[in-house]
């Protein structure tokens, strides 16, 4: 079997595509275990569909599957037409959380989320206001002064009580930077998709940014998210990382 590894502006994902579609749980642990696989926080296995241009299986690194991960929506995208699975840089795929559109442009490629659904108002627990909404996966989003504030037990905690990824996030100058607790993954990565797109969510709600803004992840790579009629665009450069059989 042949493996792409991707990296989406730090988040990465081990990539196949194959006529099988099965439960891939064991295969996630294994291909994205940082010791002794390829190392990643995802694996996406792309399938056929009757439906769309093609279907995915979406797994975090500890076998969890997701309904959606917005990072991987931009590397799947790109190697999907990089691989000739598609015949147009614009293409439309299915994920447990609906249908995903996206456009790809050399390795800027840029994705339709679902629609958000808002599944708590603010509420104050541990001393941070939090607001809980689903950009595809459910997600906490605290708007603070100093990231530094992020902490890794708190969010822990806050994961486990809500059954939600964790963001803190800071508006500096109209543009917002963000620290990410995944579920699956149990820690901060690097970047995350649908949790980018939440804390620009309830930051464009409160005022704060306007409706297209730029946002930084952890790992400092620039992306831009907008709002039109509703839908979330999701903008960026991915990065194949290496290709390996084992
Ligand atoms: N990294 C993803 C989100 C992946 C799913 C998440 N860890 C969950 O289980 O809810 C993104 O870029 O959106």
């Amino acid at each position: 079997m042949t493996y792409t590894k991707y990296s989406a502006s730090g988040n990465d994902f081990v990539i196949f595509h194959t006529f099988i579609e099965k439960d891939y749980t064991n295969e996630a642990i294994k291909l994205c275990n940082r010791t002794e696989g390829i190392g990643a926080d995802g694996l996406v296995v792309i399938v056929p569909s009757n439906e769309a241009d093609f279907k995915w299986l979406f797994y975090n690194s500890d076998g969890s599957d997701a309904a959606m991960c917005g990072n991987a929506t931009r590397a799947v995208s790109h190697y999907a037409f990089t691989n000739n699975l598609v015949t147009s840089n614009e293409m439309q795929f299915l994920t447990g959380a609906g249908l995903i559109k996206s456009c790809v442009e050399n390795d800027i490629v840029e994705t339709q989320l679902t629609l958000p659904k808002v599944i708590k108002e603010e509420f104050v627990q541990d001393g941070f206001a939090w607001y809980l909404v689903d950009t595809g996966v459910p997600h906490l989003v605290t708007i603070v002064d100093d990231l530094e504030l992020y902490n890794h037990d708190l969010c822990a905690k806050m994961r486990y009580e809500h059954n939600a990824n964790v963001n803190f996030a800071k508006i500096e100058d109209g543009i917002i930077k963000v620290r990410t607790y995944e579920r699956g993954v149990e820690g901060e990565t690097l970047a995350c998709g649908t949790g980018m797109a939440a804390c620009f969510l309830r930051a464009n709600n409160l005022g704060l940014v306007k409706d297209s803004t730029f946002v930084y992840p952890k790992s400092g790579e620039e992306l831009t998210l907008s709002k039109k009629n509703g839908t979330i665009y999701f903008k960026g450069a991915v990065k194949k990382v290496f290709v390996t059989s084992i």
